[in-house]
């Protein structure tokens, strides 16, 4: 018998994290807040799935704040997730009853059109998940929950009061599926097709002349690559204000040989080191 291959998301069940389609072999396991990556970090996982971005709101802060450690893992795979919102409140809680609307920050932020128009008055109260927010909701007489449908599921005595409200019909979240190594090996099917078709690289600038702010130019003149996505965050502990750590994602032209392509990938990150700054390959799919 092989031992179960593991992979943790942000739970608790019926989070969107947890819908994400994996193979069937995997044994999902639900962790409490964002606490994904040091599952997957301190290895009490082999796998996890983080939300990295999502088509209204933008990238997930959370994660690119979680990436900016050492040691973070190594991203093997993407999926992307269409999202559809639905207000959730206990059942016999009626639309005027709400005072106070709960979820995750990207499902409140997705939602904005929405809640100014329906609930303008109501307070927003940010929850580890959406699936957490319609945890916290059970029970109350004037709270409600922007999570998915599935929750009235799995969450005994909640109904749906209204579907569908984000402010684009069309609304999806791509995530990372991050495993602690890069010799990990992912049960099959590969995510999304197979071939290495994308790498995440993180660069920062090491600089301690604080008249001289380092030029993201010459980071991604050094790494000399085809950036297809750029995500910048602040840089931790840093000599100096506001210095920001990059990520950027290539794209592997149809036309370049799997191999060659990764090797150039390992050649740019020693030339970024060559010219005295920071790259880290934090993942090939
Ligand atoms: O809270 C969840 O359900 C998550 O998985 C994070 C999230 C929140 C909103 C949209 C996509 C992912």
């Amino acid at each position: 018998m092989h031992e179960p291959f593991v992979v943790v998301f942000l739970g608790p069940l019926g989070t969107y994290s947890h819908q994400v389609n994996l193979p069937a072999s995997n044994q999902l396991l639900p962790v409490a807040d964002a606490r994904v990556s040091d599952a997957v970090a301190s290895r009490a996982a082999h796998a996890g799935v983080i939300p990295q971005e999502n088509s209204i709101f933008g990238s997930v802060a959370e994660t690119y704040d979680a990436l900016r450690k050492p040691n973070v893992g190594f991203v093997q795979g993407e999926v992307v997730l269409k999202v559809q919102h639905c207000l959730l409140a206990p059942r016999g809680v009626k639309r005027d009853d709400i005072r106070c609307i709960k979820s995750h920050e990207q499902a409140l932020g997705q939602c904005r059109g929405f809640l100014a128009q329906y609930f303008p008055a109501a307070s927003l109260e940010k929850m580890p998940s959406t699936a957490a927010a319609a945890k916290a909701v059970l029970g109350s007489c004037d709270s409600a929950a922007i999570c998915s449908s599935i929750c009235t599921t799995v969450f005994d005595g909640l109904e749906i009061l209204y579907e569908g409200i984000q402010d684009q019909d069309s609304n999806y979240t791509r995530f990372y599926i991050l495993s602690a190594t890069r010799n990990t090996t992912l049960p099959p099917p590969t995510y999304p097709i197979p071939g290495q078709t994308r790498c995440l690289i993180r660069l920062s600038s090491v600089s301690n002349d604080a008249s001289r702010p380092p030029l993201i130019m010459q980071l991604l003149a050094a790494l000399a690559l085809p950036v297809s996505r750029l995500d910048r965050r602040p840089q931790l502990e840093s000599t100096q204000l506001f210095q920001d750590v990059y990520f950027v994602e290539v794209a592997r032209e149809d036309t370049d040989h799997s191999e060659r392509w990764i090797l150039g990938i390992e050649r740019a990150i020693e030339n970024v080191r060559t010219v005295g700054s920071e790259a880290e390959l934090l993942g090939i799919w």
